[in-house]
């Protein structure tokens, strides 16, 4: 089903950057999608897109302005938008005249599909996706919503292609800003937490393989235990937490430097931030 629906298509990606190749590499390794159909640009990196071919065997352009780059946008089913949000409205201005009526699969942070639809024309295909660098391992939380001219064979594409990438969930734009500061942004709180778990233990005269293992490993069955069980993660704290025990003194340190309020302040920022972004390129078309 999924090899039909992605078939032959070509995927034009304008971005080389770290989720544009979180997502090569999802793709070619899950066998979803061969090189051949994937061609990437970036602005003025060479050495990055040498890398990319390199490493992925994907055909790389220098130029969208030449010969390559014509060719490229013409031929492309889907591009996918992986440059920052800053320069979203621009790169969208140059292709513009120049693409065939792709389907727009854009990861930008912040940037709203009405925005897109604005400057590629009122009946472009384009979906608005917010993945995360764990496509790199086939395990993105990833959500999606869509333009105004997304059929359901739109729909179809965009979530075959995400779901070889990880979980897949529908939601409104409106909340789109807030999963990207939820689960765009997501594993970096965890990379933090594991940083700070991996000083402390140091700090306390782990040595620093074991401990990488012990928080890799209790990380990993957490997220296993919270998956496999369908147990409240309440429940399972719980389970851990002995009386009087080492857990509850533990969290009890959390409790008194308020963790759950600043766990929401920063989901909040990160949402807020991503808002910013998309309010910054609409106010550049005004
Ligand atoms: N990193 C993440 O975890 C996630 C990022 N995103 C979104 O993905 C997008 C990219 O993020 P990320 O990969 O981190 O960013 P990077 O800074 O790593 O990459 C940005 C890429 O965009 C390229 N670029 C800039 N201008 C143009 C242009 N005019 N045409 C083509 N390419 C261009 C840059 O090229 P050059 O190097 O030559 O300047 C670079 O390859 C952002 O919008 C972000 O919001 C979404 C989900 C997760
Ligand atoms: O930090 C960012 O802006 C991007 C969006 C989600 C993850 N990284």
């Amino acid at each position: 089903m999924r090899e039909v629906a992605l078939k032959g298509k070509k995927i034009l990606i304008l971005g080389a950057g770290a989720i544009a190749e979180a997502m090569i590499r999802g793709l070619t390794e899950a066998d979803a999608v061969s090189p051949e159909q994937i061609v990437v640009t970036n602005k003025s990196n060479l050495e990055r897109l040498q890398y990319l071919q390199e490493t992925y065997r994907v055909s790389i352009v220098e130029n969208l302005e030449d010969e390559a780059g014509s060719e490229a946008l013409a031929s492309a089913d889907i591009i996918l938008l992986a440059c920052k949000p800053h320069d979203v409205a621009n790169v969208l201005e140059r292709i513009r005249d120049k693409v065939i009526d792709p389907v727009v699969l854009s990861v930008a942070a912040g940037v709203s599909t009405d925005l897109m639809e604005s400057i590629l024309g009122q009946n472009a295909r384009v979906v608005r996706a917010m993945p995360n660098t764990a496509c790199a391992v086939l395990e993105s939380a990833t959500a999606v919503s869509y333009g105004k001219h997304c059929e359901e064979e739109t729909k179809t594409l965009a979530e075959t292609i995400l779901s070889v990438l990880g979980t897949v969930s529908v939601v409104e734009e409106k909340l789109m800003d807030v999963v990207t500061g939820l689960s765009g942004s997501g594993p970096a709180y965890f990379y933090y937490m594991v940083e700070a778990m991996q000083s402390a233990a140091e700090n306390l005269g782990l040595p620093s393989d074991t401990a990488r293992t012990l928080i890799l490993q209790t990380l990993f069955g957490a997220g296993k235990m919270l998956q496999e069980t369908h147990l409240d993660p309440n429940v399972l704290r719980r389970q851990v937490t002995s009386p009087n025990g080492t857990t509850m003194a533990g969290i009890r340190v959390f409790e008194e430097a308020n963790f759950k309020e600043l766990v929401e302040r920063v989901i909040t920022r990160a949402a807020e931030r991503s808002r910013e972004m998309g309010e910054q390129q609409a106010s550049i078309l005004q």
